[in-house]
């Protein structure tokens, strides 16, 4: 349900008014939360008059109210009939709002007021199969449909983010001047692209953000070592970060993670992170990734090992009893040679990092025969070189490799990149050994190195899982060198 609006600002009055005196926005935007409303200056500081409508009015009014010297590019609506007459026809309008029914709702309320060849853009993080099935809604409607990927929150909304697009090619050629000319800039190529046709654009932001859970598992893991295991302070495991940032591992995530760990609580003074409770929230872009790796039957442990890490880090009142009936006993303190101990951990982090990537790159390529969507790796990578979450000095790299045709079975057989791990891969074994034995739970930094020694291994195990089910099921089995289906001289106590 809307808000009442106030007498004064009643929608046929007001848009006669704007008739009248103000010319005619070039795009709206629905939803002015913390995406939407930087999303929305961003728009209008790059020359583009946008109208803007919010279901809480207060909220539109408190937007325009700190738009400043924007304010005069900025429409505001109270309705969306009111907001369909402020725009020039064909009207773009961007969506902004919690992902899921209110989208819906609002592309329900919003045929009731736009015209043929109007573009609804969905740019919150939807489930790629909700834009699947809004796409063949819309079909036939004379709306055309965008869905959408955002990434880089608060400051990347407002100052450049990396956006994904997914929908016709023709709907992005009518959006793209403004969508590159928002987006972020790696070396001034701009960090927008058309990924691909219905949820294409969706799908690849939902394994950014699959890519982004295990990346920040990861960190966690290691902070974990450094707190527990060396019994570092907050301030001290930030300096490492900064330090990291400088090197192989710069990256959004590691830069923020130093100024986190920097950051006092002016309450207490104390750490914030010191604070703040262990329980991670999730708004369901880990699992969908999950999910769809499952489906499409391509390996994500990391991202996996991600997603279970928050669900038991939400755990918290389980967690304090299983401590009490098991007995408090923490985390070994790991001794050794520091700034060793410290190389390794940068290290293990490394190999841990471009392991997740390796998977999040799999789970697209599969999508992308799956779903016929035909997704651009390259450009993927090279739009996520800035203005998202999980940039990073190493995406550049990444982009080369698929570039150059190196990483198109995975990313972990891009000549570079097996010369990274082959470097790297000892540290996180040593890190995912010493982690385990001092009882510091590494399940991400683990996922990710059993998977690198499963993925390198010639001939893994498997074999007798195949000999165990053709034992206790009849499924056969292939044998080395030879065609067909064999079973085993399992004699009487077999199961067939
Ligand atoms: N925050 C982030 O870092 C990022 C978020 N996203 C995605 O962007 C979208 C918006 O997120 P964000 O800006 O953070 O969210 P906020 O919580 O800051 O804002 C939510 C917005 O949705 C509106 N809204 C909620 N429910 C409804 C409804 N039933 N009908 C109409 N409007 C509704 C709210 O309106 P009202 O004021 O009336 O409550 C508000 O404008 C989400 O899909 C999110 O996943 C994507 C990338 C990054
Ligand atoms: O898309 C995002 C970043 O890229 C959003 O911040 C999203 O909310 C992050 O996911 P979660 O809330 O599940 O941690």
């Amino acid at each position: 349900m809307w808000e009442r609006r106030s007498p004064e600002r009643n929608p046929q009055q007001a848009s006669e008014r704007r008739e009248e005196t103000m010319e005619k926005a070039e795009i709206g935007l629905i939803g002015l939360g913390t995406m939407g409303s930087n999303l929305a200056l961003n728009i209008a500081e790059h020359g583009h008059r946008i109208a803007v409508f919010n279901r809480t009015p207060s909220r539109t009014d408190a937007f325009v109210e700190s738009a400043g010297s924007l304010k005069d590019m900025v429409v505001p609506c109270y309705g969306l009939e009111e907001l369909a007459a402020a725009i020039r026809p064909p009207r773009p309008i961007i969506i902004m709002v919690l992902a899921g029914k209110p989208v819906d709702e609002q592309i329900a309320a919003l045929r009731g007021v736009l015209s043929d060849n109007d573009i609804v853009i969905d740019a919150g993080n939807a489930n790629f199969r909700d834009t699947m099935r809004r796409f063949s809604e819309l079909s036939g409607s004379g709306l055309t449909f965008i869905g959408m990927g955002v990434s880089g929150g608060e400051e990347g909304a407002r100052h450049g983010p990396s956006i994904m697009v997914g929908g016709t090619e023709e709907s992005w050629k009518r959006v793209e001047k403004v969508l590159t000319a928002i987006s972020a800039k790696f070396k001034g190529e701009p960090c927008a692209a058309w990924l691909g046709h219905d949820g294409a654009g969706h799908f690849v932001k939902t394994i950014h953000n699959g890519i982004e859970y295990a990346d920040m598992q990861m960190i966690a893991e290691i902070y974990g070592i450094l707190r527990d295991g060396l019994g570092m302070a907050p301030k001290e495991i930030g300096k490492v970060f900064e330090e990291w940032n400088k090197g192989r591992l710069n990256s959004y995530l590691i830069e923020i993670t130093a100024k986190v760990l920097a950051a006092d609580d002016p309450k207490t003074g104390k750490p914030v992170v010191d604070i703040i409770l262990d329980r991670a929230g999730q708004k369901g872009t880990g699992k969908w990734s999950v999910i769809e790796a499952q489906q499409l039957g391509i390996p994500a442990t990391a991202i996996e090992a991600a997603v279970a890490a928050r669900v038991l880090s939400s755990l918290k009142d389980e967690r304090q009893a299983a401590e009490k009936a098991y007995g408090d006993m923490g985390v070994e303190k790991i001794s050794g040679d520091k700034a060793a101990l410290l190389k390794d951990l940068e290290l293990a982090l490394f190999a841990g990092k471009i392991a997740a990537y390796a998977q999040g790159f799999a789970v697209m390529s599969g999508a992308s025969k799956e779903f016929n969507w035909n997704l651009p790796m390259p450009t993927i990578a090279k739009i996520w070189r800035a203005g998202c979450i999980i940039r990073s000095q190493m995406l550049d790299t990444m982009a080369e490799a698929f570039g150059s045709g190196g990483a198109s079975t995975n990313l972990l057989m891009a000549p570079a990149f097996i010369a990274m791990m082959k470097e790297a891969h000892p540290s996180l074994r040593r890190i995912v050994a010493r982690a385990s034995e001092a009882g510091s739970p590494v399940p991400a930094l683990s996922s990710a190195l059993a998977y690198f020694d499963s993925y390198r291994q010639g001939r893994g195990t498997s074999n007798l899982i195949q000999a165990q089910r053709d034992f206790f099921g009849a499924h056969g089995f292939e044998r080395i060198g030879e065609q067909g289906a064999f079973h085993g001289p399992w004699g009487s106590g077999a199961g067939h």
